[in-house]
This record gives C-alpha cells, structure tokens and sequence, in this order.
C-alpha cells in the first residue's frame, strides 16, 4: 500500500540567527526565527512524513511551549520522524520539495541540502529532490520577510504489494 503525505512551513528572517536549510547552514545576512533552529524545509519534510503515517504534524510531537526543544536540530526531530515511519512499517519511496525564497540563492547549495536529507532519511540522492523558486518579488517571500517550504512525500508499506 502507498500512503502520501505534503507538508507546508513558514518562517520569518531575523537578524542574529543562522540561515539553517535542509540542515545545511547557509550564508546569509539574516536567519529564521523559531523555537527551534527554525530550518523550515527539515520541518515542512518531517510534516509530509507524519501527515504520510497520520500521525499529526510536528507541532504535536515537538511542541513550542516544551523548553526541552528550544534551539533544537531539525536533523533531530526529522530523524525521529523518521523513526515513526519506519516503526509504522514503511519506507519512502520519493520526496519532492520546494524552498519558496526571494533570497538567499539556493542552488550553490542545493546538491548538500539534498545529500544531507538522504542521509536523514536513509534514502538514496536518487528519491530525494529539492528545488528553489521565487515568488518574482511577490507576497511575503518576494518581500524577503521569510521563506516557506513544501514537500510531498510517497511512502511503501513494506509488507504489502
Ligand atoms: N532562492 C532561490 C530561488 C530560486 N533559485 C533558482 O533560480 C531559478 C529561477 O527561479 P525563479 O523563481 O526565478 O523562476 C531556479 O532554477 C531556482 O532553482 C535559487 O537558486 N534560489
Ligand atoms: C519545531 C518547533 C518546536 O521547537 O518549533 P519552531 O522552530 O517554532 O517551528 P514550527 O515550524 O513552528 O514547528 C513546530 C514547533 O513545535
């Protein structure tokens, strides 16, 4: 049986914080602003996953109000994520995800944002994809007040046909 999941996150710049994407730090003027490193794509990633095995979304399992995840590595909470797939019974089959940012540029890095999401995952350079686009200077993103991220996700149960 194929399960999918997607998964949608925003966060906004702030200055004195890094610029951490797909677990990759990015140099950058600004940072994300969030409870935890605030890597937005690790976490719309770990949402596809948990939305893929129904259980819930990261707010869940990972809350803001819990100081235990304070500064927190995203590459932490993704791999327990995916240890919940895993626990379920599933492996992935592909992910496809969009970095929704006017800036910084991400294509110096997106071949070691997406490595680094395979080692996560466990997965092969081959099932993982990871693109960039603006929004042409548009909405909040164009506006350089944060960046947003998508990503959908194909999981195999492993038992079945
Ligand atoms: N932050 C970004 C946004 C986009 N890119 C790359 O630029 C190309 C053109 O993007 P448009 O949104 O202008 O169509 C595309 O190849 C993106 O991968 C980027 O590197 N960093
Ligand atoms: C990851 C968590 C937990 O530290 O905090 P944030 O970094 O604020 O990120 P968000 O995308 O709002 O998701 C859920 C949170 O519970």
């Amino acid at each position: 049986m194929f399960r999918i999941g997607q998964g949608f996150d925003v966060h906004q710049f702030a200055e004195n914080r890094p610029c951490i994407i797909g677990g990759i730090e990015i140099p950058y003027e600004l940072g994300l602003l969030g409870h935890s490193d605030a890597d937005v794509l690790l976490h719309t990633i770990a949402d596809a996953l948990l939305g893929a095995i129904g259980e819930g979304d990261i707010g869940k399992h990972f809350p803001d109000t819990d100081p235990k995840f304070k500064d927190a590595d995203s590459q932490k909470l993704l791999q327990h994520v995916w240890q919940l797939v895993k626990r379920d019974g599933y492996s992935l089959g592909n992910l496809d995800c969009t970095v929704i940012a006017q800036a910084p540029k991400m294509a110096p890095h997106i071949e070691s944002i997406r490595a680094n999401i395979a080692r996560l995952l466990e997965a092969d350079t081959g099932q993982i994809n990871v693109k960039a686009t603006t929004t042409e200077s548009l909405g909040f993103t164009g506006r350089k007040e944060g960046i947003a991220a998508q990503a959908v996700v194909l999981l195999i149960n492993n038992s079945e046909n």
